[in-house]
């Protein structure tokens, strides 16, 4: 039987719980990942006072007038970093803003997908005062919440807390984390922001700072929900390696976002990916029996019979199989900063639109 959105109670996780009562925590953890594989994280350590300010950053970075924004656009550097926007300049339906650890060199020899991991494109301090400060901050919070948080889904899953730690760079200073600015201006009735996807990394960390409904998630019934703000929170989605490297212990949630009708969506994610060099599919983890249970009755429940199966882009290391997305993706950076690899992707060279770019 299905639900009404009004008698759907959505996952709701406190951070306080922690302290005064650990393994309530963990066991409310596990059901909501291993039933869902999202939830409301309320009373996080990243408090309002940097969220606030996170989200005036935000306001202040879209505001920006458009050759500032062009002036840091993402196919300016080979590193995924930087502005983007779909859709046409005065009508898009997305605009989005990614930005990464600084000071990231490459080691001598490394692979060419290494070079996902690199430097972002900012505005001139002039311009835009005292953000990239703010937005340092925020991610170094985020951050550290990332860390403290798989420590838990591993104990949640059955698991000492430090054993997803191969998965990741061994130095915390090379993780492959990427904080992302979203905004959604109002649109037509039922135009689609984000279209219907599971997250490609291992956790996500979503603050959403208006009003504006916006995001939905797809239920086992098959139908949209949405997934409506709530101040003081963030919403922890699984992702596929995380969905992967438990054999589906626990699912990466479908979700999409729907344009707003009036007003404007702003959106922050944090994105927490395993290290370049993790091949998802050579992973191994014992899950204890009870665990498994639960996955098998989840499965019965929602007539899950699909079989669990690594994909080829598994078996190659995780950067590569970011980097041949991505490049796929955005032509522009694939001719300017990958040219051995440019024709793998583009026989027939760069698609028309492109043209007037590189002359
Ligand atoms: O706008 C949002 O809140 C969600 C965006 C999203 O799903 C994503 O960036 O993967
Ligand atoms: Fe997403």
């Amino acid at each position: 039987m299905s639900l009404s959105n009004e008698k759907r109670q959505l996952p709701s996780l406190d951070m306080t719980l922690l302290e005064s009562d650990r393994p309530a925590f963990i066991a409310q953890l596990r059901g909501m990942l291993i039933n869902g594989g999202f939830l409301y994280l309320e009373n996080p350590p990243v408090k309002l006072d940097i969220v606030d300010k996170m989200v005036d950053a935000t306001e202040k970075f879209f505001a920006l007038p458009p050759e500032v924004k062009d002036g840091v656009d993402m196919s300016g550097t080979a590193h995924f970093n930087g502005y983007l926007r779909k859709g046409p300049l005065e009508n898009p339906t997305r605009e989005q803003y990614n930005y990464g650890d600084e000071d990231i060199k490459l080691d001598e020899g490394a692979p060419e997908y290494h070079k996902i991991h690199g430097t972002t494109p900012w505005p001139d301090e002039a311009v835009f005062p005292g953000s990239r400060a703010v937005m340092a901050e925020y991610y170094r919070q985020m951050k550290q919440l990332s860390l403290d948080f798989t420590q838990y889904v591993a104990e949640a899953l059955g698991l000492t807390p430090d054993a997803f730690e191969p998965l990741f760079e061994s130095d915390v200073a090379k993780r492959q984390l990427r904080c992302k600015l979203l905004r959604y201006p109002a649109c037509a009735p039922s135009t689609t922001g984000f279209v219907p996807h599971t997250d490609s990394n291992f956790l996500t960390y979503l603050l959403q700072p208006s009003t504006e409904l916006g995001l939905e998630m797809h239920s086992p019934q098959g139908e949209w929900y949405p997934v409506a703000p709530r101040r003081g929170t963030f919403i922890v989605l699984v992702g596929r390696v995380l969905e992967k490297i438990t054999h589906r212990l626990v699912k990466a949630p479908l979700h999409r976002v729907v344009s707003p009708t009036q007003g404007t969506r702003y959106s922050v994610g944090f994105f927490q990916g395993v290290s370049m060099d993790t091949r998802v599919a050579d992973t191994k983890f014992e899950f204890p029996q009870q665990l498994l249970d639960l996955q098998h009755e989840r499965e019965q429940r929602e007539k899950d019979t699909t079989e669990f199966r690594f994909s080829e882009s598994d078996r190659i290391p995780a950067g590569e199989a970011v980097l041949n997305f991505k490049l796929r993706a955005h032509p522009l950076v694939a001719y300017r900063f990958y040219p051995d690899l440019f024709p793998k992707f583009f026989p027939d060279g760069l698609p028309a639109k492109y043209a007037g770019a590189v002359h």
